[in-house]
């Protein structure tokens, strides 16, 4: 428990450098006892003994004194000592810390922070200490778990926490049980304010910085840049960690090594196990949580209603009463897009729509009604509410559900494929957009990008949509792809198949036409921009057409091989009877034909007869 420990009060002068003089001090900043300053001068800052010791740095048990005129106080601080960064890292994260530190003390649900130091070059992040974490609550207890009222009041604790940081543009990247602390009414707080997201932009040059911690990281946490884009709905994976293991006593993936965690979560696409035997609202959000497209899971104002309401039907013992679920549920999903994506974008009266058309799929949209204009809704958007849509031409309004329409605005819709018009050179050109503001303010996602792009409409242009089930191959002017790609014996990039589509546009392209050994991976990643599609009325000639047949399957290939051998042996067979009864007709008319003349035979196929090396591939190629 924080503890604040008068002392005498020196005749001191309160005028302070936060950085003193050398050249790893990164600004002067003078201070009077009124200003509310995040700068704690190194020397105010006592290091008792190290509590912890995590991927960004160690936690010291610290003593922080204050002093001012009429006052001198000493106070008992966490202090959060990250590991060295460059210095001009280090100057943009004092900045950056300096802009969000009054933010976050008005925070509630953050903890209380005193400010940051310099120590020995490292920064330090001072925060009030704390009693403890609701990860050293579960340890004290002897079921070594928590019962659901506790899990589900701490957790809207810590929702209402985490949707503030978001409401000044943090995502936290590290929600854990032990970065849950207790304040003295029971009540938890977050021990971090989004410190990895403040790296994050960062650390381009830095190798090997793991954006988290590896049990409680959501797919595109592992690699922003490829899976991305980090976003809010990053933390709803971390938060749905959490509560698994305040409910279990059990963390995620336990037991696993982190390259294990990578290949379940990143490349296997696993997701922790349920608990089973929980209110179906909360399992359905936990669920939703862990759902590899982040454009589907529910975002913190989502978890938060659910966990409010199904904390009034839960008991103190635990048991709950069945609620008529009012929110989402996992039936309401519809062409690949679940409640909680559909539930970010609820229409307006004067909204331009169009039918929704299923995500990242090929087939045609839902309904054949052209593009309307919304005159009217009806009942909640909680549920699937009614649409009335106004089309041209028509006299009466259609009743539509809201689901089945996605709003156009200066003629773009989220999901949609754009491309920037300024050429970019770190990230592809091509994306998807994730939303659409009514001003005409977008964000889009982009492979090489780990967060948002941000601007005006105007800087963006349609793009080509691709699909899951479509044929690509590298661009001929692609000399270095993004990603690595194969090739076929011939030297030429080989065709794939789109497999899956990733929220910024990252292709995931099988090669079912390539034959690989053991546990060798078939699965290639792709930058739209980098991609050309590939079709079978598209490909030039027979030979092409051929060739893209091939990329369906691996066996195609030996499988046209034993059909042509096959006919061969047939046609072996049949023209070998012929000659023979003719060459008998023939020696008993005396006519002299079937004297073994094989002119008459197509030129492969008489190498095959008559060649006794003939290399199979001459019969198609
Ligand atoms: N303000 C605080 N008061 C009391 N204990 C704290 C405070 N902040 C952190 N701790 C404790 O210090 C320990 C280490 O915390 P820290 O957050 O650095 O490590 P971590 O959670 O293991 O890793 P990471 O750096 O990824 O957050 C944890 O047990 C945590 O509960």
């Amino acid at each position: 428990m924080a503890e604040k420990i008068k002392v005498p009060k020196p005749a001191a002068s309160f005028e302070y450098e936060l950085f003193e003089g050398d050249a790893d001090h990164l600004r002067t900043v003078v201070a009077t006892p009124t200003q509310i300053s995040p700068w704690i001068k190194a020397t105010e800052l006592k290091l008792k003994h190290r509590i912890g010791r995590g991927n960004f740095g160690d936690v010291w048990l610290a003593i922080h004194r204050q002093s001012a005129d009429d006052f001198d106080e000493c106070h008992e601080v966490a202090v959060k000592m990250l590991h060295p960064l460059k210095k001009d890292i280090a100057q943009t994260f004092v900045y950056k810390f300096e802009r969000l530190f009054l933010k976050c003390r008005e925070i509630l649900g953050v903890g209380w922070l005193h400010g940051v130091s310099i120590m020995n070059g490292k920064i330090c992040i001072a925060m009030k200490f704390y009693g403890g974490s609701v990860a050293d609550r579960i340890a004290l207890l002897k079921e070594r778990k928590l019962q659901l009222p506790d899990v589900l009041r701490y957790g809207i604790d810590l929702a209402n926490g985490t949707q503030e940081l978001h409401s000044i543009g943090l995502p936290v990247l590290n929600l854990k049980p032990s970065n849950f602390l207790l304040n003295e009414h029971d009540r938890a707080v977050l021990g971090d304010f989004g410190i990895p997201y403040l790296l994050l932009e960062m650390l381009n040059s830095e190798k090997a910085l793991i954006l988290g911690t590896p049990n409680y990281m959501a797919p595109e946490q592992w690699e922003p840049e490829v899976r991305g884009p980090i976003s809010f709905e990053t933390d709803s994976w971390g938060f749905g960690c959490s509560i698994l293991e305040m409910l279990t006593g059990v963390r995620p993936w336990f037991g696993k090594s982190v390259e294990e965690i990578y290949q379940s979560v990143v490349v296997k696409q696993q997701k922790p196990q349920v608990p089973s035997g929980l209110p179906p609202d909360v399992e359905n959000v936990i669920n939703g949580c862990f759902e590899y497209d982040l454009r589907n899971r529910p975002l913190m104002e989502d978890i938060l209603s659910v966990f409010q309401r199904s904390l009034n039907a839960v008991n103190r013992d635990g048991a709950w009463t069945h609620l008529k679920s009012r929110g989402p549920t996992k039936n309401s999903s519809f062409g690949g897009y679940t409640s909680w994506y559909l539930s970010k974008d609820h229409l307006q009266v004067g909204d331009t729509v169009r039918p929704r058309k299923p995500l990242n799929s090929c087939k045609p949209q839902n309904m054949d009604v052209p593009i309307g204009i919304v005159v009217g809704l009806d009942g909640d958007t909680d549920r699937n509410r009614i649409v009335l849509v106004k089309i041209s031409g028509l006299q009466n309004p259609l009743s539509v559900q809201e689901s089945k329409l996605e709003r156009v605005t200066s003629g773009f819709a989220v999901g949609d494929w754009v491309r920037l018009k300024n050429k970019q050179s770190k990230h592809s050109p091509v994306g998807i957009l994730h939303s659409v503001q009514r001003d005409g303010y977008m964000a889009a996602a982009f492979v090489g990008l780990k967060t948002l792009w941000m601007d005006s409409c105007s800087e963006l242009q349609m793009a080509k949509a691709y699909c899951v089930g479509q044929f690509v191959r590298l661009k001929v002017n692609v000399a270095n792809p993004r990603f690595d790609w194969p090739r076929k014996r011939g030297g030429e990039w080989s065709t794939g198949r789109i497999s899956q589509i990733l929220p910024n546009g990252c292709l995931i392209v099988g090669f079912p036409g390539r034959f690989v050994f053991g546990d060798e991976s078939n699965s290639f990643l792709a930058d739209p921009a980098e991609v050309e599609l590939v079709s079978f009325d598209s490909c030039p000639g027979m030979v092409e057409k051929y060739y893209h047949l091939e990329d369906f399957h691996w066996a195609v290939r030996p499988l046209v091989i034993a059909l042509g051998l096959f006919t061969a042996m047939k046609l072996t067979i049949s023209i070998g009877r012929g000659a023979s009864t003719k060459l008998r007709k023939g020696q008993r008319s005396g006519d002299g034909q079937g004297s073994g003349n094989t002119a008459w035979l197509h030129p492969p196929i008489a190498n095959i007869l008559f060649e006794e090396d003939a290399p199979t591939a001459n019969i198609y190629y």
